[in-house]
């Protein structure tokens, strides 16, 4: 069977949470860091660890057949993923790499709006994508490629603003640098090409996404259980927001009594759990949800 081959970050902000995804799928790989390419020891899956900005043409050229990557290096190096024509197609967001790509410009230096930008040379990693905004926009400005350290550009007289990634803004704010206008909000995002696989590959692919989603859907859910009276039950089901209807079980040592059981799709507050004690609930148990299949 041929295994179906799966590129992520060697190293980076990405490598250790796609790393665990795999993980909590089910997927064990050897740890060994040097190793950059290796088979699962459990499933026919192949992992490759490289660069981030190799995985969008891998994955269009059919190196690998899927890959996890920031949505803003698959827009830089391939473009327009949300066109049925793309060669590389992103098949699940995964929710977590959010950062966005943003225009930013000096502290010191008034700005009047995008036209501050006009006839001025941006830094940035992502010459594609702000060379496209730029045109969309009207304005005529020069984009200077730099590979790193954009944030420091302006302050050495190598550009007049930057574009470039921000997340809590510290990098901007400690480089003299204000966000102005944001171009793309991105996340880590799961990717395959439009290439055909062998039908084994897509079955286990199919499997995999099953478990993705099972694993994203448990991460913010929450178990909930408790015993109550039995006349209580509609009152309590009313503090279970986007529950699905209560599992209702009796108890063997008090007839008056309910155990009511409940998957909630978020966060349990304690708030919540006070609400369901003043409607008479009792052991009040949340319990974290690692997996799901719906
Ligand atoms: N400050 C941030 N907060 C959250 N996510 C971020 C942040 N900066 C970058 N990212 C996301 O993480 C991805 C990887 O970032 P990283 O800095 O590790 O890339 P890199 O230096 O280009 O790595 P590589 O060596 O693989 O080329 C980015 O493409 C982006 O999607
Ligand atoms: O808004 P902030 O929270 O300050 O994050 C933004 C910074 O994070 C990223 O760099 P990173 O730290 O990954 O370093 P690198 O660009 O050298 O990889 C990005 O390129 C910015 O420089
Ligand atoms: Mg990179």
């Amino acid at each position: 069977m041929k295994n179906l081959r799966i590129a992520i970050q060697k190293s980076g902000r990405l490598s250790e949470k796609c790393l665990s995804l795999l993980n909590r799928c089910g997927l064990q790989f050897d740890n060994r860091k040097r190793t950059l390419i290796s088979r699962a020891k459990n499933h026919p899956v192949e992992l490759m660890l490289v660069r981030d900005d190799d995985i969008p043409h891998y994955v269009r050229d059919g190196v690998c057949d899927i890959g996890i990557v920031g949505l803003n290096e698959l827009e830089e190096k391939i473009g327009c993923s949300k066109s049925p024509d793309n060669p590389v197609k992103v098949i699940r967001s995964l929710g977590f790499g959010s950062c966005r790509l943003s225009l930013a410009w000096p502290k010191s230096v008034p700005f009047e709006g995008l036209e501050s930008f006009s006839g001025k040379r941006i830094a940035t990693s992502y010459p594609n994508i702000l060379e496209r905004y730029l045109e969309s926009k009207s304005i005529a400005a020069e984009a200077v490629e730099i590979s790193g350290s954009v944030e420091v550009t302006p302050s050495i007289g190598v550009a007049d603003a930057i574009c470039d990634l921000v997340s809590t803004g510290a990098t901007l704010d400690s480089n003299g640098l204000k966000e102005v206008i944001t171009i793309l909000e991105s996340e880590a995002v799961l990717v395959r090409s439009n290439q055909t696989l062998e039908s084994e590959q897509e079955d286990f692919l199919t499997r995999l996404l099953q478990r993705i989603d099972g694993t994203l859907l448990a991460q913010n859910a929450n178990y909930i259980m408790m015993n109550a009276p039995k006349s209580s039950i509609d009152e309590i089901a009313q503090y279970l927001p986007g529950m699905e209807t209560p599992t209702v079980v009796p108890l063997s040592t008090d007839s008056s009594k309910v155990a009511i059981h409940a998957v909630a799709q978020e966060d349990v507050v304690w708030e919540t759990m006070e609400q369901l004690k003043r409607a008479g609930a009792s052991s009040i148990l949340v319990l974290p949800i690692e997996k799901i299949i719906e």
